[in-house]
């Protein structure tokens, strides 16, 4: 597979008077996994529901190859791309397999009896996520990081050219991070456009080629993490103290983050 890049232009999204992102301009090109980084009410999860599709920003565009995403039919569009977002759930009492086999519907339709293609989606699908023999189970009995897990696996059987992930590693206990991390880059490494807002750094380090830093509803840095995340660019944005090494086995960036710089009122104190 070879994807199309995604790429939003001037980008801004008003809710009741507020201006939550504005003048956003990023890339996330194919093949690769980008890291979506910033404090928490950046706008990460307000620029992820917008590039997916889900709000319509107040002005700009979101172009996935040569396609305007806002002028496509939504089946259209839910093909194309898809965003596993923040503890999503179910408020119906579905098992596992029915949870990722929603995952088809933009392929087959509503109505339509799943396929044997389907069938094979979804389970290729509860394979890579390692969540096989929980199929038969109830979704609503799951742990955090085991619904986190179907809520990828539910996006990998809709086979999406463009995969938006808000926080995929939330829940996730440090072996499964990195298994979902590793995730990612192998299906980055087989064309996927990956785009995944990350609050671990050192995570973001380790597992993005490009960064796209936000702050306050605007990008302040974008480009190859090796060169966008350095410490003063943590410093800048988060106000805290880091050390950014070479790790010696990968040549990655390797954050050790340090202090926070305070302030009054600060939260930690
Ligand atoms: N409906 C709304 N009305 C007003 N402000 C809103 C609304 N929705 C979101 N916001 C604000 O917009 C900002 C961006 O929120 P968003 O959830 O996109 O940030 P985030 O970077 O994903 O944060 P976090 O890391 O904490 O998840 C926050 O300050 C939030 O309070």
């Amino acid at each position: 597979m070879n994807a199309p890049a995604l790429d939003a232009r001037r980008i801004a999204r008003s809710v009741d008077g507020h201006l939550l992102i504005d003048g956003i301009d990023c890339t996330a090109p194919a093949g690769t996994v980008t890291a979506l980084i910033g404090p928490n009410g950046a706008g990460k999860s307000t620029l992820l529901h917008t590039l997916a599709g889900i709000d319509r920003p107040s002005t700009g565009t979101v172009g996935v190859g040569e396609d305007d995403i806002f002028r496509m039919p939504r089946r259209t569009r839910a093909r194309l791309l898809t965003l596993v977002e923040q503890d999503a759930g179910t408020d119906l009492e579905l098992t596992v397999d029915a949870v990722v086999s929603l995952g088809r519907i933009p392929h087959h339709g509503l109505w339509t009896a799943e396929t044997a293609r389907d069938r094979e989606a979804v389970c290729s699908a509860l394979e890579r996520v390692g969540m096989m023999e929980f199929a038969d189970r109830l979704f609503s009995s799951l742990s955090g990081g085991e619904r986190q897990r179907v809520q990828l696996a539910r996006a990998l059987a809709q086979e999406p050219a463009v995969l938006l992930l808000d926080e995929p590693t939330n829940h996730l206990d440090i072996r499964a991070q990195l298994a979902a991390l590793e995730l990612l880059e192998t299906l980055a490494n087989d064309g996927m456009t990956v785009l995944a807002a990350l609050h671990d750094l050192g995570l973001a380090a380790s597992y993005s080629e490009r960064v796209i830093v936000l702050r306050q509803g605007r990008v302040v840095a974008a480009g190859p993490t090796h060169t966008v995340l350095t410490a003063e660019l943590i410093r800048t944005v988060y106000e805290v103290e880091a050390v950014v090494l070479e790790h010696p086995l990968t040549g990655r960036p390797l954050v050790a983050v340090d202090s926070v710089r305070k302030r009054s009122g600060e939260f930690a104190r």
